[in-house]
């Protein structure tokens, strides 16, 4: 037994031992695992720390980012997986002020899928080691100043599901890689200096994508790819404010998710595809606004009756609004201005149930506004200024609860004014001036908002209603032109008024003291019968005459001598009157925009302190209006101007050309074949002034810009505005320059507003406007499109070459042309006629654009292009728009304000 004992010792000895060897086993295995978790632990955290050591973190954002404090999990904007170990999965460090470098060492952390830096203030490059985090998901770099190009490696991020680098300074085309980010959802591209064409195959693969914005980018130009409208997903379709052109593809009506569809600020043509909106249901908002969109209204944008919004103003539309629009019964915004619509305004839109906004003005709607418009409306503003609107204004406008704006002038309106007109308590302002309405204008007690009242030019009689005192913030008013009677109230004077017109009335008695010291006396004018300082009558004199008038009548019983006397002051009275007559009829006015002054303030400005040019039509005058606005009066001094009638057709006519490169006709007041034409103000003063200038060096690139625009302006009058329009008078003087170098073109339509003879005398009489007159208007008299490609060629010479059209006093005495085509026959001449202060790598773009000056300067006018294809050729040229710093080498401009 003891053997058998003995024989088992070292088997026991060996159980001991194997169990210690298991233990020492298990310990071993377990602080493996604990030193490999702490390897990957300190190498994130490490990362991290290396990523934190190249940003710059004025705000101490990224204080808690230390191993002492807290768990790297716990740092602010770290997310991690719950695996164990933990992984960063996702670093959120948006809007922290940052900046610095963004390091590599964040593609290191293995399971990033989530990276957003927006909002903060990196300024390089977009990081090309970025495009090494292939586990990416979501990138987000927006609103930082990242510049540079997007690469084409973006493509190695196979797994990205949303991508946003707007609101940055990125340059260059949009990769065509991009197309391989199948996964993608949301690309968001928008307000950066992306140039070039999109390239249809960008698209074609990104079916999954529900947003794409690719707004703000001007240098974007290129037609819409066709391959849009095959996103069956997309849900969101940003691309207002780029260089977008052509026509909107029918592929769009493709689109049934489209929520949101924004389109605005391109130069987009023809027109919205028949049928679009059919099958969209979700349509939520449609923006269209501001292109060369012309054709009907897109009559099926109703059709998933869920549509909140829709804008087309400031195109080309025409025909009229079809019923069917009263299908949107959830339609909230409609904005159809500045178009050239017509036909009946369909009476039921005035009762959808959920319309707050309608602005319609400058358009040629006729029709009424039905008196169901009342307490259920939801109505906050009306704006359909300048169409042919008649009969009344609706009894159910004063119960318009959130009513503040209600605006209808330059239309027919007639009848009386409803009692309750102002009742709506938010009514802020009215418009009603430059229509038919009569009879009285009724006390306003409820509108306490009310800050402007217009109703000039109406028939309006009887008194100024007392109660206007009676409303606190009331600032401007206009009443002149109709037939009021009686006093101004005294209480008028306790308005903090800004502007208070009632000229051309019939009113009489004094004038309230703030009244008279306060504004013009051209406010007063037309009103024989007020007195006061300053004016023609003193109020002592004004009594005194009525007493001896009283007196003399009383006399004139008894005396034949004294009746004489009264037949003689009767006399008196009647000449009086009649060139008071004469002088209300003086001036007639037409403003198409508001400006916030009246008439007789405008006709006031117009003295020799305010002259900034004269021309070869006129005198300019800039005027300043409140708010540091201005515009700009040009007198035309012709024996020529057209009548009243013709000239209020024309311009009304005028006035509806859309062009960010035509300055703006706002207004215009005439008097007797005088015609004062009121322009948009454009701040930089003319080409042909700037390239005098011998400091100022404007860059191939800003020359090109201004080229592009002067001939858009141009094609836009020869093709897409109709009537088509003749320029006739294009000169680098009447290009002008706006804040950003936009170039704006004045002078067209003047033609249409002078007779023919008088508007070729005054050509005629400008020399320095010959050199840019096309050789064969001897000959023909007619003028033609092509005599404007002809001048606008010779302004593409001066562009190129640097020098002014005409320089008499130069050796060689020679206009452009001459000069120009003498030097190209030289050897090696085309580089000769070059601006020589320009660098060296413009020349190819520089000697394309001469070979098109050439063509534009044919002398046989069927040799030169039409302005459509100057357009595109100057386009092929003008890829990428430097940013405004690098426009200038040389001292800026001031602006002559
Ligand atoms: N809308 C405007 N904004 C700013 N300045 C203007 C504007 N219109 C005219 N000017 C200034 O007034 C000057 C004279 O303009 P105007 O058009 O009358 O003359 P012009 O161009 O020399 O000749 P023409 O009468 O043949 O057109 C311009 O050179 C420009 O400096």
């Amino acid at each position: 037994m003891r053997l058998r004992a003995h024989r088992y010792l070292p088997m026991a000895i060996n159980c001991k031992q194997l169990l210690l060897l298991l233990l020492l086993l298990l310990l071993l295995l377990l602080s493996v695992s604990f030193i490999s978790s702490m390897t990957i632990s300190v190498s994130e955290e490490n990362l991290l720390l290396d990523f934190k050591s190249s940003i710059e973190d004025p705000s101490s954002s990224l204080s808690g980012w230390s191993s002492n404090l807290t768990h790297y999990c716990n740092w602010t904007g770290i997310t991690c997986s719950f695996s164990s170990p933990p992984s960063v999965t996702s670093l959120n460090l948006q809007k922290l002020n940052l900046s610095g470098e963004i390091s590599s060492s964040i593609c290191q952390l293995p399971s990033l899928s989530d990276l957003n830096l927006a909002g903060n203030h990196f300024n390089q490059p977009i990081p090309l080691h970025l495009t090494q985090c292939s586990s990416l998901v979501t990138l987000n770099l927006s609103s930082n100043i990242l510049w540079g190009t997007l690469p084409d490696q973006i493509a190695h991020l196979s797994s990205l599901k949303e991508l946003d680098l707007s609101n940055n300074h990125i340059q260059g085309q949009i990769p065509q890689s991009l197309g391989a980010l199948v996964a993608l959802q949301v690309l968001n591209l928008g307000s950066n200096w992306f140039s070039g064409i999109l390239h249809p195959s960008t698209f074609s693969n990104l079916s999954d994508l529900v947003m794409l914005d690719l707004s703000k980018n001007p240098g974007l130009t290129s037609e819409l790819p066709m391959e849009i409208g095959t996103l069956g997903r997309l849900k969101w379709l940003l691309l207002p404010s780029s260089g977008f052109y052509g026509p909107i593809p029918e592929s769009f009506l493709g689109l049934h998710e489209l929520q949101v569809l924004d389109l605005s600020l391109n130069n987009l043509t023809e027109s919205i595809p028949f049928g679009f909106g059919l099958g969209m249901k979700k349509l939520l908002s449609v923006d269209f606004s501001q292109n060369k969109l012309s054709g009907s209204f897109p009559s099926d944008i109703c059709d998933g009756r869920a549509l909140l919004e829709l804008s087309l103003h400031e195109n080309l539309f025409d025909g009229s609004i079809p019923e069917s629009i009263i299908m949107c019964t959830s339609l909230q915004r409609f904005q159809v201005q500045d178009n050239r619509f017509s036909g009946f305004f369909p009476s039921g839109f005035w009762s959808l149930p959920n319309i707050t906004l309608i602005r319609a003005e400058n358009n040629q709607f006729s029709g009424e506004i039905p008196d169901l418009v009342g307490a259920l409306s939801r109505l906050e503003q009306v704006q359909i200024d300048n169409n042919n609107f008649t009969g009344r204004i609706p009894q159910g406008l004063g119960r318009i609860q959130y009513m503040y704006r209600f605006s209808a002038s330059v239309n027919g309106l007639n009848g009386i004014l409803p009692e309750n007109f102002c009742d709506s308590p938010l009514m802020s302002i009215i418009n009603l001036s430059h229509n038919s309405l009569s009879g009285s204008i009724p006390e306003l007690r409820n509108c306490r908002k009310l800050v402007s009242l217009s109703l000039a030019h109406n028939r309006f009689t009887g008194r100024i209603p007392s109660s206007l005192a009676q409303l606190p913030v009331l600032t401007y008013i206009d009443l002149s032109s109709n037939n009021l009677s009686g006093e101004i109230p005294q209480d008028l004077q306790n308005l903090k008024l800004a502007l208070f017109n009632v000229s051309y009335n019939q009113l009489s008695g004094p004038v309230p003291l703030s009244i008279t010291d306060g504004f013009p006396a051209s406010y007063l004018q037309g009103n024989a019968g007020l007195c006061g300082p300053g004016l023609p009558n003193s109020c002592n004199e004004l009594q005194t005459r009525r007493k001896s008038k009283t007196n003399a009548l009383m006399i004139a019983l008894v005396a034949i001598a004294v009746a004489a006397a009264l037949i003689v002051l009767s006399l008196t009275f009647f000449a009086l009157h009649k060139s008071s007559k004469r002088r209300q009829n003086a001036w007639k006015s037409m403003f198409f925009y508001p400006l916030g002054i009246s008439q007789d303030e405008l006709l006031m400005a117009l003295d020799d302190k305010t002259i900034i040019g004269r021309g070869a039509f006129g005198i300019v005058h800039l005027v300043e209006l409140p708010g540091r606005d201005f515009v700009v009066v040009k007198r035309l001094i012709s024996s020529g101007i057209v009548s009243l009638r013709k000239a209020k057709v024309e311009l009304k006519n005028l006035a509806k050309v859309r062009h960010k490169n035509l300055a703006k006709i706002i207004g215009f007041c005439y008097s007797d074949g005088v015609l004062l034409l009121i322009h948009e103000y454009v701040k930089r003063g003319s080409l042909g002034d700037a390239l005098l200038r011998p400091k100022i060096l404007l860059s191939w690139k800003v020359r090109l810009q201004i080229a592009l625009g002067a001939a858009q302006g141009l094609a836009y009058l020869h093709k897409d505005y109709l009537p088509h329009l003749l320029h006739r008078n294009v000169k680098s003087k009447n290009i002008l320059l706006d804040e950003d170098f936009t170039p704006k073109l004045i002078g067209y339509g003047l033609d249409r507003v002078i007779e023919e003879a008088s508007y070729q005398s005054s050509m005629a009489s400008d020399l320095g406007s010959c050199c840019y007159i096309a050789p064969e208007s001897g000959c023909s008299k007619k003028a033609t499109e092509q005599m404007d490609v002809y001048s606008f060629g010779v302004v593409l010479l001066e562009l190129i070459t640097g020098r002014p059209a005409d320089q008499p006093d130069s050796r060689e005495s020679l206009d452009i042309i001459k000069w120009v085509r003498r030097r190209i026959n030289m050897n090696n001449g085309s580089f000769q006629v070059l601006d020589q202060r320009i660098s060296n790598s413009s020349q190819v773009e520089m000697l394309a654009a001469l070979d098109l000056a050439l063509q534009c300067t044919s002398a046989l006018p069927e040799k030169r292009p039409a302005m459509a294809e100057v357009v595109r050729s100057l386009h092929s040229l003008h890829d990428i728009v430097e940013p405004p710093s690098l426009i200038f080498n040389g001292e800026l401009p001031s602006t002559s304000s």
